[in-house]
């Protein structure tokens, strides 16, 4: 093999990376694009996936410039994607019929609730893993169908085709119109609602119950495995991963071993917990969900705690407040004071996940008294992901049946160290972070270069893997205690307000 480097893509959800990965897993190029976050109406939202690929061919030759190599210089491509949005397009012109409907979207509430009602969430939790919730795809698919008749008609003459945004990626990297590959991998298909936890195949009821026609779905793969030769930019490369981003952050920490647990604070915040072969169903708000499968079929699952809103709290405070001009600068006004004086944030900005899952719960600040400055406010907002991380923890710890002895953290948030101390100081266990920050796009490297033998196997990775930071718990217990107690009168409160 002389191929020296793997090219990995990370579609977020505010933005697309390419990035260049050498043999030592160490980041040596990158380019990087946003896109626009479509708001039509409160609680829709939407993305442009002609503009998320557009920005993907850009980003690209921007990472092999960044390092100064050439096509000729990569072994293999893999793929991660935010999980869960979706778009439907033209098989023939490859042109979207709709927008991408984002995970945070909440437009198929009321379809949820008729199905929680019927067949109820036991039902579909036996099947797919998973409770009914806006937050999968499914029920946006299904609120698409019955809203759009006409889309519906076309799906069943087999003009369209129906892909979460890795399957739209590499259909495209692939030749779209010209031979494109329509595949999803396991861990995606896993948050459909639409797949078979434990057969990992499309489920016929599942389908039946969202009115989804079959035709317009991917076939489901293994996360590392070559599926096809992307054409283009990358011309000739294998196309060898499809990963989730939260469980390819999972890989990229080199959680390999149950038990083993990584935190990702992007725009949400996403914990999760190998659980080896086996599905731990959870009684706590957790969701079982697939981990990763390899090329021989091997596989693991994981139990994850999801949180909505972290990054994007930081995002609403530049941009809705207008109290910062950049996200870093949270952690500036944060330390202009001591604590958060008395307020508490719940970003409940689209309901709560885990582990409450309530759909009408919205945020609360509570505590306000006119001592109250931005600096508490930003305080107080890097203080509520460290809760809302606790809250899963412990929910984590219930189900899984052990506590958790030391939390591996990843993603944009993470180059903020207060907030790392605030997580340390709340949970009450050492916070690590590894080199690269950057592990959703580590593991669809790793994934990729497994399926072409860039690496020989899982344990050469783990060798890759060194501490960069680490915070350790400095916070006294009485002050602990105090903060819990204000944290869950809060809590009481965003549960409280009907929305
Ligand atoms: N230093 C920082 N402090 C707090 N939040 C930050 C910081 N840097 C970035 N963020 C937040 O992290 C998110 C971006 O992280 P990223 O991992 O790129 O997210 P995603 O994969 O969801 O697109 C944004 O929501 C941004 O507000
Ligand atoms: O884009 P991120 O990193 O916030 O991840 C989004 C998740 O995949 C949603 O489930």
């Amino acid at each position: 093999m002389t191929s020296r480097y793997v090219l990995s893509i990370d579609q977020g959800t505010t933005s697309t990376r390419a990035m260049v990965f050498d043999r030592n897993g160490r980041l040596a190029g990158m380019g990087q694009r946003e896109h626009r976050q479509i708001f039509p109406r409160p609680g829709w939202v939407e993305h442009d996936a002609a503009q998320i690929w557009a920005n993907t061919r850009r980003v690209i030759p921007q990472a092999l410039a960044d390092l100064g190599i050439s096509v000729a210089d990569v072994a293999a491509v893999g793929v991660a994607s935010q999980r869960e949005t979706f778009v439907l397009w033209e098989r023939d012109s490859g042109r979207p019929v709709c927008p991408a409907i984002v995970w945070q979207d909440t437009r198929s509430q009321l379809i949820v609730d008729r199905l929680l009602d019927d067949p109820g969430a036991d039902f579909f939790r036996s099947r797919a893993g998973i409770p009914p919730a806006a937050y999968f795809t499914a029920p946006r698919l299904s609120w698409l169908m019955e809203t759009h008749p006409d889309l519906r008609v076309r799906a069943l003459r087999g003009e369209l085709l129906m892909g979460t945004m890795e399957t739209w990626l590499i259909w495209n990297l692939t030749g779209g119109p010209d031979g494109g590959v329509h595949v999803t991998d396991v861990t995606n298909a896993s948050r459909t609602l639409l797949m078979n936890l434990k057969t990992l195949d499309w489920d016929p009821d599942l389908l039946e119950f969202f009115d989804v026609p079959e035709a317009i779905l991917p076939r489901i793969v293994p996360s590392s495995k070559v599926v096809g030769t992307a054409v283009g930019g990358l011309a000739g490369v294998p196309v060898a991963a499809a990963v989730g981003d939260q469980q390819g952050a999972l890989f990229g920490q080199t959680c390999f071993d149950a038990g083993e647990v990584k935190c990702t604070y992007g725009t949400g915040a996403f914990l999760l917990m190998n659980t080896g072969a086996d599905i731990v169903t959870s009684t706590h708000g957790m969701l079982p969900t697939v981990a990763y499968q390899l090329a021989d079929g091997s596989k693991a699952y994981a139990l994850e705690g999801s949180i909505a809103v972290a990054g994007g709290l930081v995002q609403w405070v530049r941009d809705g407040l207008g109290l910062i001009e950049s996200a870093p600068q949270i952690e500036t006004l944060a330390r202009t004071v001591d604590d958060s004086g008395g307020c508490v944030v719940v970003p409940a900005f689209t309901g709560l996940f885990s582990p409450y899952w309530s759909s009408s719960a919205r945020g609360v600040i509570s505590g306000l008294t006119s001592f109250v400055t931005a600096g508490h406010l930003a305080r107080a907002v890097l203080e509520s992901c460290a809760w809302q991380t606790n809250d899963v923890v412990e929910a984590m710890a219930a189900d899984a049946g052990v506590p958790l002895k030391s939390l591996r953290v990843d993603g944009g948030m993470t180059s903020n160290h207060l907030l790392m101390q605030l997580v340390a100081d709340v949970l009450d266990v050492s916070v690590v972070r590894p080199t690269s920050s950057e592990t959703v796009s580590l593991g669809a490297a790793y994934l990729a270069g497994l399926a072409v033998g860039y690496w020989p196997d899982v344990h050469v990775l783990r060798r890759n893997w060194h501490r960069a930071g680490q915070w350790d718990p400095q916070l006294r217990s009485e002050l602990r205690e105090q903060q819990r107690a204000a944290w869950r009168a809060a809590i009481v409160r965003t549960l409280d307000v009907r929305g």
